[in-house]
């Protein structure tokens, strides 16, 4: 049997989830789920919407139902659904409510495991009830923290009689694992609903199914935290703090050119105001790709200039942070080297010695241990601890996957940022 490419509209607003709808039929998809977020967004006139739209299409209800089981499966069915989704960790009695419902008013019931451990003990008797699919799901949210849907997939693939669906992370690239390990519906949501072109995000999933391939894919994709440098370079400081709820930088620091990328792990220096022994002795102690971030205080004398710059690039240092003062910044910038600073001088203080090198430091409040991932450009800087690094990362990057889609439809629509987003409509009451 053909695998069934389930596309995941997991849009808030209507009129985005039908554009990419109609583009993603156009490349091939199967079947359109109408997401979790568009049905609490829409309600069941979302479902009503796609079943005008699409007449000939097995539209997929993601309710998600946990309670109440016969309402949610007779409402989605009456208004269009051909499959309504309860969840596996639903009380037993509303799964089989569902099920029974489904087959009352004719619609097919999928049963969806969400990172759920109980799914070995539950196969059997949900095939048993009569459920028409299960699902191997693992939670966007989870994504963000390295899990995928693989393992339990490979587990239970063997042991299902009923279909399998899969969801989780699916792209170009993995969608083949999921098939060899037994599913036979797989389910796309941001590979496809956030690409610049849903057509070909679509076609490609085909394909890489129809060909037997891996089709390389750079976005959409989650990063471990071996992988996190090379995620940094593809992000900016804005996307950082949108994935982190509008995290706060370091403020009152500027590049002293633009259009730089600064990145790299800090190597912390608190010293005294025009005191550059320290920061001079963190050059030697500092590895490549470090940056060194130095509190001086806020204030001059210059504690860093263009002989400290000649070392730092002896060593691959990858730049550095002054809260503080530095100067001879006409040779820097020609050097081109990384550097943000609150102050420039031309008075330079003298090696004293005070201080200390790879302490925790805190610049506007922010603080930074030796280790932390650092990253600047021309909006500031941000500031990642290494143990969470991989997670900011990974929201970092569906933020900047989600707006290149937006970005599109600006432009391939001559549309504005309120109309596309329905800015309107979700003014705070
Ligand atoms: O069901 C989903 C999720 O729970 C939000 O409603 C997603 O549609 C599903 O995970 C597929 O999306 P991606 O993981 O982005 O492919």
């Amino acid at each position: 049997m053909a695998v069934i490419l389930q596309v995941a509209l997991d849009f808030v607003d209507l009129h985005r989830a039908v554009k990419v709808a109609q583009e993603a039929i156009e490349g091939g998809a199967d079947w359109l789920e109408i997401g979790t977020p568009l049905i609490k967004s829409e309600g069941m006139n979302a479902i009503r919407h796609f079943r005008k739209l699409f007449p000939a299409v097995t539209l997929v209800a993601d309710m998600k139902t946990m309670d109440a089981g016969r309402t949610e499966v007779e409402m989605a069915a009456k208004a269009g659904a051909n499959i309504a989704v309860v969840m596996g960790h639903a009380p037993d009695s509303t799964i089989r409510e569902c099920i029974e419902a489904g087959r009352n008013y004719g619609i097919k019931i999928c049963v969806d495991f969400m990172n759920d451990s109980k799914i070995d003990e539950h196969i059997t008797n949900i095939e048993k009830w009569g459920a028409d699919y299960i699902a191997v799901h693992t939670a966007i949210d989870d994504q963000m923290h390295g899990e995928t849907p693989f393992n339990m997939l490979q587990r239970i693939g063997s042991k299902v009689k009923i279909p399998i669906a899969v969801a989780g992370g699916i792209n170009s690239e993995n969608v083949l694992d999921t098939v060899n390990a037994g599913a036979s519906v797989v389910i796309v949501g941001g590979y496809i609903t956030k690409s610049k072109n849903a057509k070909v995000a679509a076609e490609s999933i085909k394909n890489a199914i129809r060909e037997n391939r891996r089709i390389c894919t750079t976005l959409f994709k989650r990063v471990t935290p071996e992988e996190v440098r090379d995620a940094l370079m593809k992000l900016s400081t804005a996307n950082i703090s949108d994935g982190s709820h509008r995290a706060e930088g370091i403020t009152g620091l500027y590049p002293i050119y633009t259009n730089m990328k600064l990145l790299g792990n800090a190597v912390t220096v608190r010293t005294y105001p025009g005191d550059w022994a320290k920061p001079v002795e963190a050059i030697d102690i500092a590895k490549e790709g470090d940056i060194i971030v130095i509190d001086a205080g806020g204030t001059g004398p210059a504690v860093w200039g263009e002989l400290a710059t000649h070392s730092a690039l002896q060593k691959k240092i990858r730049g550095v942070v002054i809260h503080g003062a530095m100067r001879d910044v006409a040779e820097i910038r020609k050097l081109n080297f990384p550097a943000f600073t609150k102050m420039v001088m031309p008075m330079a203080g003298e090696p004293k010695g005070f201080g200390e090198i790879n302490v925790p430091i805190r610049i506007s409040g922010i603080q930074i241990n030796p280790g932390d991932w650092i990253i600047g450009d021309d909006d500031g800087l941000m500031v990642l601890p290494q143990s969470e690094a991989d997670i900011m990362v990974n929201y970092g990057m569906d933020c900047l996957e989600k707006e290149n889609r937006i970005r599109e439809e600006i432009i391939s629509e001559k549309s504005s940022l309120g109309k596309v987003i329905d800015v309107l409509k979700w003014e705070k009451r």
